[in-house]
This record gives C-alpha cells, structure tokens and sequence, in this order.
C-alpha cells in the first residue's frame, strides 16, 4: 500500500522556512497549516514525548498536524523511486539519475531554489515537516549547488546557523549530529564570517576521527540519521577516504554535503531515527546538545534502536566532564545546562527543553520497546511486554552494550573488530574525545581463577613498559570479576580451584595500530614474481631495526614475550610497536631462564627449547626458555621477511615440525641472495644451540644493519672482503660449482679494483664486460 497517499497534504511553516534561510516565497504554493509552535508549549512537550515513546509522529495524533510525507514511502517505493522510470530527473533534462531518497530529497530541497515547480511541493513538504513537527534547532541555507554529474553528491555547501551567543563565539555544527561532535571544538572550527549564518570549516585531523565515527554509527546504527551538514574546504580532504566514511553514513539518510561524493548504494534503506543529535562548541567548553522530537517516522525505523541511542546520548551526556554544557533542544529553543554563564534567550524554552530533558532521562529508564513489523511501524500503537533480561540489563547500564564498552566509566562506541586471539576478541572503538583505540576484551566466563590470573598479567607487563615508545600503550583497563581484580594483587588463596561463572570480562584499552606486520608482508610478498623484483634491503633495515629494538626493550625489563611473530607487530603512526604479553613471562632475578607451565607460542616461531621446555636431554640439562627463545622466533620472522614463509613451513603438522625443529643435525636452508650478510643474520638467529645465538645488542650492530666497510677493510686486513665473502658462501655451500663460481668472482672483483686503482692498466682484452 503507497502510504504516503494516505496522508494529509503537507503545510508548510514559514516561521521554519525562516529559519533555514528559505525564501518564504517559495512555500506560497502550499497550504498553511499549524505547526508546533503554534501549540502551547506544555501540550507540544506532552506530545513529544508521547509520540517519542511511541516511535511515531505526533503529527498523527493531532488532526491538523501533517506528517512527514517522506518518511512515510514504504521501502518499496522508495526503490520504485529509485529503480523506475520515475527517477527524478535534473538539471539536465531528460537525463535521469537513480538516486536514494535522500539524495532525491536534498536535490528536492536544491530544486527549489532552482525554482523547479514541479518539486516545490515536496520541498513544501519537508519544510513543514520540520516546522510542524520538530523545528531544527540550527538552521541551514543551501547555497551552492554543483553540477549533476551522475554519482556525484551535487550540494556542496551549507550555511550553519551558529546555534548559541554570538558573543561566546559558539558554534552550532548541524542539526542532526552524534555525540563524539563534542570533540569539534571551536578552535578546530574556522568561522567564515561572523554573520549569523557562517560556514562551517574543519581541516583539521580530527574530521577523520568524526567521519570514521559517523561511518562507525552508520555501521552499528543503522537507524541512526547521520546526516551532519558540515562544508569540507580542505582539498586534502576531499576525495581522501574519510570522505568515503561521511559517504557511508549518508547512505541512511543524512545530508552531508562534499563534493564528488559516491551515490549512495540503492540497497541501502531510507532510515531516519527519531532522535536527532545536535553538538554545540563553546571556546570554554564542549557541549552536547540532544534534539528531541519525533521528527520523523520511517517505515523502516526500528524503535527499539531508536530508543537506545537516545539511552546512549543520555548516557554519554551524563559522562561529560562536569564543565561540559549539556544541551537539550526541544524545537528551536535551547536549554542549557551545568553552565551558568550561557545565554538564554527564552525562559520558558529553557523550562520546556529541562523538561524534556528530564523525560528523555526518564526515558532512558523505561522498557524499550519491541520493535514492531514494518508494515504496522506507523500509526499503529505498540503493545508493552515485559522487558526481557537483555534488555533489563540495558535499562541498568543505561547504554547499549551493542554499542559502547564502558571501561572504568568511559564509554567507548564500537567501530569494529579488528581480530581476535585465542582468548580474547579486539575491536577499534572511538573514545568520546574522538580518538581511536583498540580494545582487548577477554571473557573469563568458566575459566578457572589462576589462567584469568595469567591474563591480568598482560596488564602488569603493559603498565611496566609504560612510556616505552616501541611497546603498545595500555590507555586504561577494567577487571570486571572484583574477587579476582583482588586475587592478582594479593594472593590467590582459597580461590585456586574455582571457576569464574558470571559474565565477567578484562578490558583493556590500547593504543590503536593501524596494520600488522602479518599483513604489510602480505602485501609485500604480492609483488615477489612481478618483473626485476628483489629484496628491498632497506625495507628490510628498516623494520629489522624497529623489531630489535622492540624486543631489546622488553629483554631488558626482563621480560620475555614468547609469541614473537609478524601479527604481534603493529605499525603505529609509522613505527613498528609490541603488543600481546599474555604469555610473556618475567624472568626470576636469580637466572636468565624461566619456567613454563605449559607450551606456549606459535608454532612456526618456536625455538627448539619452546618445544621442549623443562624437557631434560640425554645429558639430564632441563631445556629452559629465556631470551635467547625470542631471537629464534626474530630470525623466523627475518627469514619470512626474505624468503616469503618461515624456515620449517613445509612441516605442516604439530608432529613434523617438533621432530625437524628439536633435530640438532637438521639444516636449516638459506637460498642465495644479494647481500650475503643477510644470510649470515638469519644464521646468528636461528642457531640451534641457545647459546651461540646473538643477544640484541650484537645484532644491533650486525654489518647487515651497520655496513662498516672500512673496519671491516681494518679487521680483515689480509683478506680482501671479496675473498672473506666467497669464502663464507663456498663453506655454507659446499658445492665444487658453487666454490668455482665464487672463485671466478674473486678474480673480477680483485681486476676491478686494479683498473680502479689504476685506470691505465685496463687489460686490451678484458672479458669483464
Ligand atoms: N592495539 C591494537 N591495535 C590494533 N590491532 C590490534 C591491537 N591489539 C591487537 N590487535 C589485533 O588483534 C589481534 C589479536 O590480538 P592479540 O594478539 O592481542 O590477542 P590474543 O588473544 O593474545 O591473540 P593470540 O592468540 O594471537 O596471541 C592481533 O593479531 C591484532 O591484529
């Protein structure tokens, strides 16, 4: 059933239409009607937050309110919109786009400063939506619009109304925002002029953080309405991927205006969320601003999403610093809060918006509701079940644990998983300064209290390599199971046989890497085959040196991480940095070894005494892990980084390979390569005796780090380096070809460096071409 044909004409508010710096004259053609603001306030609020609860437009409920007529397309006709011949065509005629509603609309809204007659009714109707229903507290004008070159975002800029005091220099970003906008400070913000509608500028960093934000709430909110009207002038910015993330999120609905930006994919449903977000910037302080209203009812909003990122913006407005100014909005008007010295214009507003914010407080205690089919999602009320226990819990935390993680009392919204471990899982979060971290969360549901003890010690290793610039930082950390938070700073006592049995996890929030080693030689080894490759040595220096001294670091805190392998590098800001200690161990200070209590690490990296640990040999020596262990697995690294797999890769089961790795004879092969100083490293590292292997400091100084030509002219004075090099590789190949190659070899090199020294004794018939 085409629901918008049952629906009201629309009417338009010129008080609205004001606002949004609309000409008045283009609603002419429409019908006047009531609007919000002609209802006395406490009836407006009763209703807004009647429909609120309700997750449908008040307008219904009123006879002479009109609803929103784009909201009310069911999905299927959107896509007819979209998909038919019903396309809306632009600018240039005859020429048709098949764009998502919200697109239509925005060019809608375009055209009826084109003055295209033909969609000034549905700009009408939008405009009164807004009026009638929820006046937006920021006003914005379309001023500039693009070309319409097919799949491009045409609009390219709007004017934002400041939202607060002039005089404060307060910023309004938009009217339909996300809470982590909070970070977009005025400083981080140009005024291009100081009129009462300024556009807005942001060429700083921080718009990758927002725009990976909106992309996250575009991801996990999908009901959310992302659209955050802000001009992107930097040209850095545009085309670069974070324009991709405002892209995604104006999939659901929003206006985000850039130019060149994607057409959104038809797929996509139309989605609006009730609630709409709006952040105000003060000099002094950030402040949050939450506009209630049902503004609009999608056929495919889902209550219950919606009601919860209300929850989550209460909540998060609750977890602002105390100077912050909460705002709440309810229409046009502003409260504010927490901040005595902010301007209020209108008293009575600020009583109403206070009111409203308090029952959207409220609000956040009361049952979500169910969500209801799509086809009854309007007009039809909703019956009230009990909560379930899920959402009872909600209600307790009173934020969305979809969502967010709480850690210590911060809330992190979740952006995605980035992986996960053997016991935990990791996900990218967004804090609500805008910064990205990973979090590490382990569940400790059934395991007994010594292993949730080994985790918790990962903590007690990242607090004591705090500050260490090549050591992932711990940013804070959260032991949910307070009996065991307890049990790792005294003793585990009587606790030792139990289990954990509730849902208790280990959070811990880290700085954020944005690749692993595993995954940049994965890249790397796409180009080995492609023609006149070869091993980039600097490359290779590069982050050679970098994991050196990453793990030289932790050997000197007499740490042993014991799971050294690419994945547990990670490049941050362009450095590689260590991460996962939960199975590192501290070594005693009475020895350099330590004691397993069981096998640990990953089996491609494990030295031969990994494998063996605490094993006795034939002469009753105990095979004992300690650093020496961790520059085994370094040279497994080293030689992935040359040869594309580690040295016992071919021995694909756990049994191959303990028997050819703890196999004393077994040779390990090295193919040739340019520089056979690398060949001579990796065998300083993967020395089956523990103690022929270089420590860090001596590998650090290596000649394939430290090309130290002259000394070693000094040191070998003798020996000509090209003898000492054939030499090395006719030992380590013991073949009579390979011994006549390197001879002839030598004999270049020596009548190079003759004609060199003298370049009068060029021999008539040189075969050195
Ligand atoms: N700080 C971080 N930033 C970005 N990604 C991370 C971060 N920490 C971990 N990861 C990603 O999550 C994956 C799993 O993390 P981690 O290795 O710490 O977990 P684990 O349970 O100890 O894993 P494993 O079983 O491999 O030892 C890593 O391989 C890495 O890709």
């Amino acid at each position: 059933m085409d629901r918008k044909a049952d629906l009201p004409p629309p009417a338009a508010s010129n008080h609205l239409i004001r606002s949004r710096g609309i000409d008045s004259n283009l609603t002419s053609s429409s019908s006047s009607s009531s609007s919000s603001s002609s209802l006395p306030p406490p009836d407006f609020l009763h209703q807004a937050i009647a429909a609120y609860k309700r997750h449908r437009p008040f307008g219904g409920m009123h006879g002479n309110i009109k609803r929103a007529t784009r909201v009310l397309v069911p999905q299927t006709d959107l896509q007819k919109g979209i998909n038919s011949s019903s396309s809306v065509t632009y600018n240039e005629p005859g020429k048709a786009f098949p764009l998502t509603r919200a697109v239509l609309e925005s060019r809608k809204f375009v055209s009826e400063t084109n003055d295209h007659a033909e969609n000034r009714a549905t700009v009408v109707a939008e405009l009164q939506e807004d009026a009638s229903i929820t006046p937006p507290s920021v006003g914005g004008t379309l001023t500039a619009i693009g070309d319409n070159k097919e799949s491009n975002f045409e609009l390219q800029k709007v004017n934002i109304d400041l939202l607060a005091d002039q005089k404060k220099s307060s910023i309004a970003v938009s009217s339909y925002q996300v809470p982590s906008l909070v970070a977009l400070r005025e400083d981080e913000i140009k005024k291009e002029n100081s009129t009462s509608q300024s556009t807005l500028m942001t060429t700083d960093s921080k718009m990758e953080n927002i725009s990976s934000y909106l992309h996250s709430l575009a991801l996990t909110e999908p009901e959310g309405y992302l659209g955050t009207q802000l001009e992107i002038k930097d040209p850095k910015l545009q085309g670069h991927g974070n324009i991709e993330a405002f892209g995604t999120s104006m999939k659901y609905g929003g206006t985000i205006l850039s130019e060149n930006r994607k057409e959104p994919n038809h797929d996509q449903c139309y989605r609006e969320s009730v609630t709409r977000y709006s952040v105000v910037g003060s000099s002094s302080a950030t402040a949050l601003s939450v506009n209630t209203g049902p503004t609009i009812q999608s056929t495919h909003a889902h209550p219950t999403a919606q009601m919860s990122f209300t929850t989550q913006v209460s909540s998060l407005a609750r977890e602002m610093p105390s100077g912050s100014k909460v705002l709440v909005s309810s229409g046009e008007q502003v409260a504010v809060r927490n901040d005595p010295d902010w301007q209020i214009d209108n008293r009575h507003n600020v009583h109403l918006a206070e009111k409203v914010n308090k029952e959207l407080h409220d609000d956040a205690n009361c049952p979500p509701q169910p969500p209801l089919p799509n086809n009854l999602s309007s007009g039809i009320e909703a019956s009230h079940p009990q909560p379930s226990k899920v959402e009872k819990s909600r209600q307790k935390k009173k934020y969305d644990p979809n969502v967010f993680f709480k850690v210590n009392g911060k809330l992190y919204q979740k952006l995605g998983k980035i992986g996960s471990g053997g016991s935990s899982e990791v996900h990218k979060v967004i804090s609500s300064d805008c910064t990205i971290y990973a979090l590490k969360k382990i569940k400790l549901k059934g395991r007994d209290y010594p292993t949730a003890c080994g985790f918790c010690q990962e903590i007690e290793y990242l607090k004591k390599l705090k500050g260490k610039s090549n050591i992932i930082q711990l940013i804070d950390y959260e032991v949910t199971d307070k009996i065991l938070f307890q049990a790792v700073a005294n003793d585990l006592g009587n606790i030792k046989d139990k289990r954990i049995k509730d849902d208790e996890f280990i959070y811990m929030v880290l700085e954020y890497g944005e690749i692993d080693l595993a995954h940049m030689l994965s890249q790397k080894w796409k180009e080995i085959g492609t023609p006149g490759w070869r091993i980039d040595e600097n490359w290779l220096r590069f982050y050679w040196q970098q994991m050196l001294e990453a793990v030289n670091t932790i050997h000197e805190e007499r740490i042993v991480h014991s799971d050294l392998k690419p994945a547990n590098f990670l490049l941050v800001r362009g450095s590689l940095k260590l991460i996962d200690f939960g199975i590192a161990k501290a070594i005693m200070c009475d020895t350099t070894n330590i004691q397993r209590d069981a096998q640990v690490g990953t089996l491609n990296y494990m030295s031969p005494e990994a494998f063996r640990c605490n094993e006795s040999d034939a002469n009753g020596n105990t095979f004992k892990c300690g650093r020496p262990s961790d520059i085994w697995s370094l040279g497994c690294i080293l030689y992935q980084m040359v040869y594309g797999s580690t040295p016992f890769a071919q021995y694909k089961t756990f049994w191959a390979k303990f028997k050819v790795v703890t196999d004393k004879c077994h040779q390990i092969g090295y193919e040739p390569v340019s520089n056979p100083w690398l060949i001579d490293l990796m065998q300083r590292c993967l020395a089956w005796d523990r103690n022929e292997r270089w420590r860090i400091p001596q590998l650090l100084q290596h000649p394939f780090l430290v090309p130290r030509v002259p000394k070693e002219l000094v040191l070998f004075a003798d020996q000509h380096p090209s003898k000492l090099i054939v030499e090395r590789i006719s030992t380590y190949w013991n073949d009579p070809d390979v011994s006549r190659l390197c001879s002839q070899l030598h004999e270049v090199i020596e009548k190079l460096e003759k004609e060199h020294k003298d370049p009068t004794n060029v021999p008539v018939d040189s075969n050195v071409s």
